[in-house]
């Protein structure tokens, strides 16, 4: 029998999970405490399996659009960085509660693209992840959304966590991204409009028909929908490592993507 790339999963040691706005936050703006808390619980699982892991995690404005009582997200950028900077706060309250219910440390990681794009700056990032995770720290990642503004030219911002997530598994040499959304894979259509979508469940290269298939976000406060997952993807694929999309609804699904089992749409070479 050969081994299939999902096998292959198993062996994964360093694993980078990605979880957008809508698998967080509840479709009527507020947080969804059992999913944050389910999360936590299977991230610390597999640290204790000898896993290392690190969470990048979206949030800041929709939590942020939660705690200051907001009926809709702000329209100006410095209203929505006020915004982000309440709910980062508040997002990491939390994930630091349950991450300390189930005995772990986690370190907050904030990152604008001038971060990678410099020399210096690159390897600082590198040697701090690195820091982390050898003292068995679990890093929690976003962009620093205080300074990363879209309409500076200075290079600042990802513009969404996808990227982030790919650069980030990139520069920590990870051997797997999961990232979790809100839908159970990539499809040839958005099934939230077309029923008769058809999940791909294995892509090995990234072509421009397949951008042409990806549409848009599917929740109000979530960015870049499928375009920037096959995006990420890419960057992946180029950097020989891995990914898996699969649905967030249930964060223990992580276990079972790492077991091997036919989940989501998985990127890999071969
Ligand atoms: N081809 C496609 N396959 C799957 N989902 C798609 C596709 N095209 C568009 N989408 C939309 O992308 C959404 C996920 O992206 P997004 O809203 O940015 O999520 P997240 O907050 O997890 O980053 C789905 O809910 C779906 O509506
Ligand atoms: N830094 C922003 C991330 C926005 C973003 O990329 O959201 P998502 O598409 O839900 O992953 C925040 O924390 O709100």
């Amino acid at each position: 029998m050969t081994t299939t790339s999902r096998q292959l999963l198993s062996s994964c040691k360093r694993i980078v999970v990605k979880v957008g706005t809508s698998t967080i936050m509840y479709p009527n703006g507020t947080i969804n405490l059992q999913r944050l808390e389910k999360l936590a619980f299977v991230l610390s699982d597999l640290k204790n399996q000898g896993k290392e892991v690190i969470l990048v995690s979206s949030g800041a404005v929709g939590v942020g659009i939660s705690r200051l009582h907001l009926s809709e997200r702000p329209r100006t950028i410095p209203e929505q960085q006020a915004v982000a900077s309440v709910g980062q706060t508040e997002l990491m309250n939390l994930y630091s509660k349950f991450f300390y219910g189930y005995g772990q440390i986690i370190g907050q990681v904030l990152m604008t693209r001038d971060i990678v794009e410099f020399p210096t700056s690159r390897l600082n990032a590198i040697n701090t992840f690195e820091q982390l995770l050898v003292k068995g720290i679990i890093p929690i990642v976003n962009e620093n959304d205080t300074v990363a503004v879209d309409e500076l030219d200075h290079l600042t911002k990802f513009g969404d966590n996808d990227r982030l997530s790919a650069i980030v598994a990139e520069i920590t040499d990870a051997d797997l991204l999961i990232m979790l959304s809100d839908i159970d894979g990539f499809y040839d259509k958005n099934p939230n409009d077309e029923p008769d979508a058809v999940l791909f469940h294995e892509i090995h290269t990234i072509t421009d028909d397949l951008y042409a298939l990806a549409g848009g976000k599917g929740s109000s406060y979530g960015t870049g929908g499928m375009s920037t997952k096959l995006i990420a993807a890419n960057h992946i694929l180029k950097n020989t490592s891995q990914m898996v999309l699969a649905n967030g609804e249930d964060p223990t699904i992580i276990f079972d993507i790492i077991d091997g089992k036919q989940i989501g749409t998985l990127f890999s070479a071969d």
